[in-house]
């Protein structure tokens, strides 16, 4: 059982600090956001996590979470302090290492004896060393330091600490490297062992992998639409050949999320500053920025123009599962379609108060899908969300004023859309024209 500090609340925070706990550690959730500290001493979740209100609940009935704003108490009595503070994307893509440093100087401030100090954010090569140098600037008690980055998925947060899939740990001493490989027992056998730098870059080389993959089967659709294939089949033949894996091949509208947009360009930033031209994780982005204007581009092809036109948006999410909308494709998609004269409305079962502060009144938001569907010229379909994937198609062609559907995700399959007359445009599949728009050459 280890006194751990988590410093930063947010869903990794939280999320790891609790599973920590749950594993039989003291663990003190702390956070500068005091609202948010308020909120969680009274049971209430600050974002939405399956599974997380239950865990969260046990543990502080057990004792062993507790949440406070008085940081510099939480590190005093902790012998192991993580970091987990946001590290947001600035306006020229680096890493904002703002709140970073500011916990590096508080820890410095306030550290009373030996302790061991864990970077858990994503941090470009190099952030271990300048926190290290932040932290001596303030004392001279001793410490180690550590980098051991979080893989964890939103949607799936729980699941992914609780049984994750490897640790990373990197340590400026061995004992160090002891104690926090110990703290992982319970959750995984595989532990890499490897310098705090090597630590911080595969963090980076994982993401920019998986967004990869994305970006690649995205290429490969737009090929497919160009040729009548189908991406759904060239994933399915790819994948199955264990070398390159069935995950992380599903084309669509590109990917979102606080993390893949934001550590690409992290990523990009790194290599330039050691002079090294990453050409490919520049393709990366530039295909996932293209894939959004390619949804609207679809649905200009079959509405002609959107000047008039209600194009109802399913899901704002950047993916099913989550309320978090950071650089999710709705954020930038609806925005384009209001400009080009259309009347948005837009469905998420969670999402919608996180748009709503971003977006405001550019559209009008509902947690109820056929409503938002009801007369609609258009749907355009942007998060997986089970409840669009189990839509009743016969009663969504019914009450729209016409049946066109544009799908960011691949739901449905070709031949229902065909039976049931909807002129159908997903992504790197053959498109399905309900027979009035064929003879109009769509
Ligand atoms: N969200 C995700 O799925 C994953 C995120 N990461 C990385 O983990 C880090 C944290 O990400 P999130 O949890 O999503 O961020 P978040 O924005 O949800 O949470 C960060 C929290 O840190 C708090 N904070 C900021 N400055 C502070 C300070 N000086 N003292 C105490 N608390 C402070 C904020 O109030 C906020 O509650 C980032 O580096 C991110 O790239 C890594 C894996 C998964
Ligand atoms: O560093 C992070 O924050 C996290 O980033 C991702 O997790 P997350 O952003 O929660 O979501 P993913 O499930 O990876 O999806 C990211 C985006 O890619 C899209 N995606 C995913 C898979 C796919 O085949 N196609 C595709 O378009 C999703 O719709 C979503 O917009 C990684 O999967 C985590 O391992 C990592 O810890």
């Amino acid at each position: 059982m280890k006194k751990i500090a988590m410093i930063g609340t947010g869903y990794v925070g939280l999320v790891s600090g609790t599973c920590f706990a749950d594993a039989g550690n003291e663990v003190t959730c702390c956070d500068i956001d005091q609202d948010k500290i308020a909120k969680l001493l009274q049971g209430s979740m600050p974002i939405y996590e399956p599974g997380l209100t239950e865990l969260v609940t046990k543990n502080l009935k057990k004792g062993t979470l507790q949440f406070t704003s008085e940081i510099p108490q939480a590190i005093s009595h902790a012998e192991i302090i993580y970091i987990a503070v946001g590290t947001p994307m600035t306006v020229t893509g680096e890493a904002d290492l703002t709140y970073i440093k500011q916990v590096a100087k508080t820890i410095g401030e306030h550290l009373n004896e030996y302790k061991v100090i864990v970077t858990k954010s994503t941090v470009p090569v190099g952030t271990g060393k300048l926190i290290a140098s932040i932290i001596k600037e303030q004392t001279d008690t001793p410490f180690d330091l550590v980098s051991n980055p979080e893989f964890l998925r939103e949607g799936v947060a729980i699941k992914d600490c609780l049984n994750m899939e490897r640790a990373v740990i990197g340590a400026t001493s061995e004992n160090a490297w002891q104690l926090i490989a110990d703290l992982h027992r319970p959750f995984t056998s595989k532990i890499v062992k490897t310098s705090v730098e090597t630590a911080e870059l595969i963090k980076y080389a994982a993401n920019a992998f998986l967004a990869t993959k994305i970006s690649f089967i995205n290429d490969i659709a737009n090929i497919c639409e160009r040729v009548d294939a189908d991406v759904t089949k060239v994933s399915e033949g790819i994948g199955l050949d264990s070398r390159i894996g069935q995950s992380f091949l599903q084309a669509g509208v590109g990917f979102g999320g606080s993390c893949f947009p934001k550590d690409t360009a992290a990523l990009r930033h790194i290599s330039q500053n050691v002079g090294y031209n990453f050409k490919l994780i520049e393709a990366v982005m530039e295909t996932n920025e293209q894939q959004r204007v390619h949804m609207v581009n679809k649905l200009v092809s079959a509405l002609g123009t959107l000047e008039g036109k209600t194009i109802s948006v399913l899901g704002l999410a950047f993916k099913p599962n989550t309320d978090d909308v950071r650089s999710s494709p709705a954020l930038d998609i609806i925005p384009q379609l209001v400009t080009m004269g259309a009347e948005v409305r837009a469905y998420d079962p969670i999402a919608v108060s996180e748009v709503k502060k971003r977006l405001g009144y550019q559209c009008t938001y509902s947690e109820n899908l056929y409503k938002t569907i009801e007369n609609a010229d258009a749907c355009l379909v942007l998060t997986d969300w089970q409840q669009v994937r189990q839509i009743d198609l016969t009663k969504v062609k019914q009450i729209m004023k016409q049946p066109i559907l544009v799908d960011g995700r691949n739901l449905f399959e070709l031949e229902t859309m065909e039976q049931l007359g909807f002129t159908y445009l997903s992504v790197g599949r053959p498109i399905v024209k309900q027979a009035s728009l064929a003879t109009k050459g769509l």
